[in-house]
């Protein structure tokens, strides 16, 4: 699904009332309507609603929810806030259109704002993504009002005050909402980490909006859906063999981190690589044999890490990181690997730490390599610090455009930044997965992907997406606080 920004999102709206055609007011009641049906299916139980609307179209949708919900014998009670002389036409519509069956309280000063009740829902249609200024004056005092309460705020499209393009500053005040209920496709700000409190849990209602508009309207971000990636998986042949599958290499395990190169190693072999050989210091040739007898183990000479580079004949993918170290003799070692490489490589953990540390060594990363690094890794091999997370997203852009890598920068919606300059954020995962070994997991799906022969845009975004899928399996069966790296592992599948 692409991401569009919010002058994309106007234009489409254009577009759409233009060639469907459509009245934009009937445009204003389909998502209005499209709302009300999200919020009857999640909160059924008649608590009585607060309406808070400004004057533009966020307001109107605001309206026309007030006037559905009482249809449906909602109790609701409408606020305006009269931030302006002049509403926009489908807001005076809709002003029209609700006045015979509500009193409506209009707010022009302070002592008009309502406290709002803890048994409550405040439906925030103050402003949409009109905002062209931080919420100030009537309009902040409103929002800070409902913010202090313990109402349950949900808004409508985007939290009133919220940028959906660009930062706020720290100073803006803006809705803190428990729900977003976001109309056809979703903002950039859904993504960023510093957002998560203005967003809360968002939801993505459709309207119907010119699907000949999204295909040809071009943007560099992307969300991930399932829909999206049907096409990768294919059922297996009935006379394919192991051979069919690929040879995984894995290199990683230091003395004390045997447990990291397992954990990507089982995760590698579900992802349904034919055969894999894990290379490994010697003091985990008993461990990695004894928990897991489906791979092949290569020691290195050397008791505590791994110091060989391996012959990379027989491998169709390579991945290395995961428990790895950073032992002088480890970097030699990878430096010969990088310059002997014919197959797609995942470089994870210890190998990215030990490019930022000489990082005359990411030259030599080949075109297409994937690397999964967290944000702390990302930055140490930026060596450069954002002010921002939507800096943070335009030096990841810049960064995997430039050397043409995959860079997949895990968190929440895991950024997959593509070297023709596209972002692909992750729809899958949950916070239980942030625990040891989870990414293990992931550079062991990737590479076993890799290993099969998916193309490497596609195992970084489907493998992203999978591990997402498994964990959030796995949280449903265990709790989020529960769930362990081996869970994830435990049920994969696709
Ligand atoms: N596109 C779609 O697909 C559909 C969109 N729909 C809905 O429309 C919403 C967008 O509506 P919108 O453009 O009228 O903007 P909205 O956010 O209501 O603001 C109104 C005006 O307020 C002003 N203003 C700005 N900042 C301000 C501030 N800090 N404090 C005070 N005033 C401020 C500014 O005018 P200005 O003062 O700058 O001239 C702005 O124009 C969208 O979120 C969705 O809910 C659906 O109905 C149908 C399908
Ligand atoms: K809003």
């Amino acid at each position: 699904m692409k991401v569009f920004s919010v002058n994309q999102i106007r234009a489409w709206d254009a577009f759409t009332i233009a060639h469907e055609p459509i009245h934009s007011i009937d445009l204003m009641e389909r998502a209005s309507v499209a709302f009300v049906k999200w919020f009857c299916a999640h909160f059924d139980d008649r608590c009585p609603v607060t309406i808070i609307c400004g004057m533009g179209n966020n307001g109107g949708d605001g309206l026309a929810i007030a006037r559905i919900l009482i249809q449906k014998c909602y109790a609701v009670q409408v606020y305006i806030v009269k931030h302006t002389e002049k509403g926009t036409p489908d807001f005076a519509q809709n002003l029209q259109r609700l006045h015979p069956q509500t009193s409506i309280q209009w707010i022009e000063q302070e002592a008009q704002i309502p406290t709002f009740t803890s048994n409550s829902f405040v439906i925030d249609a103050l402003l949409g993504s009109g905002l062209t200024r931080p919420a100030t004056g009537l309009i902040a005092k409103v929002i800070q009002q409902v913010n202090d309460s313990e109402a349950t705020a949900i808004s409508v499209d985007i939290a009133s005050g919220l940028f959906a393009d660009s930062p706020n500053a720290p100073s803006d005040v803006i809705i803190k909402p428990a729900y977003t209920i976001a109309f056809q496709c979703p903002k950039l700000a859904f993504f960023q980490p510093q957002c998560a409190e203005y967003v809360g849990e968002w939801h993505l209602v459709s309207i119907g909006l010119s699907e000949s508009y999204e295909a040809q309207t071009p943007t560099p971000y992307f969300y991930t859906t399932a829909a999206a990636l049907s096409s990768l998986t294919k059922a297996r042949k009935k006379y394919s063999h192991k051979g069919s599958f690929g040879h995984a290499l894995l290199i990683g395990g230091s003395y004390g981190k045997m447990g990291s190169i397992v954990l990507s190693a089982k995760a590698c072999l579900r992802s349904g690589a034919g055969l894999l050989t894990v290379q490994a210091p010697r003091c985990g040739y008993d461990i990695l044999q004894t928990s897991l007898p489906e791979a092949m183990v290569l020691p290195d000479w050397h008791w505590m890490v791994n110091t060989t580079v391996p012959d990379i004949k027989p491998y169709s993918a390579i991945g290395i990181g995961p428990g790895l170290g950073q032992d002088p003799q480890t970097l030699l070692m990878l430096k010969g690997l990088l310059s002997s490489l014919t197959s797609p490589i995942v470089l994870d953990a210890d190998a990215l730490n030990l490019i930022s540390k000489h990082p005359d060594l990411l030259h030599s990363v080949p075109k297409n390599a994937i690397l999964t690094p967290h944000p702390k890794e990302f930055q140490r091999l930026l060596n450069d610090q954002w002010k921002d997370d939507f800096e943070k997203l335009a030096m990841l852009r810049t960064f995997a455009q430039k050397l043409q890598l995959i860079v997949c920068l895990k968190g929440a919606h895991t950024a997959i930044a593509l070297p023709d300059g596209s972002i692909h954020f992750n729809s899958t995962g949950n916070p239980g997965m942030a625990t040891g070994g989870s990414g293990d997991v992931l550079t062991g799906i990737i590479t076993g992907l890799l290993a099969q022969g998916m193309p490497p845009a596609d195992a970084a975004i489907f493998g992203v997406f999978q591990h997402g899928n498994a964990g959030d399996r796995a949280a449903q069966k265990c709790t989020q606080p529960a769930l362990i790296a081996s869970d994830i592992i435990n049920e994969m599948g696709w």
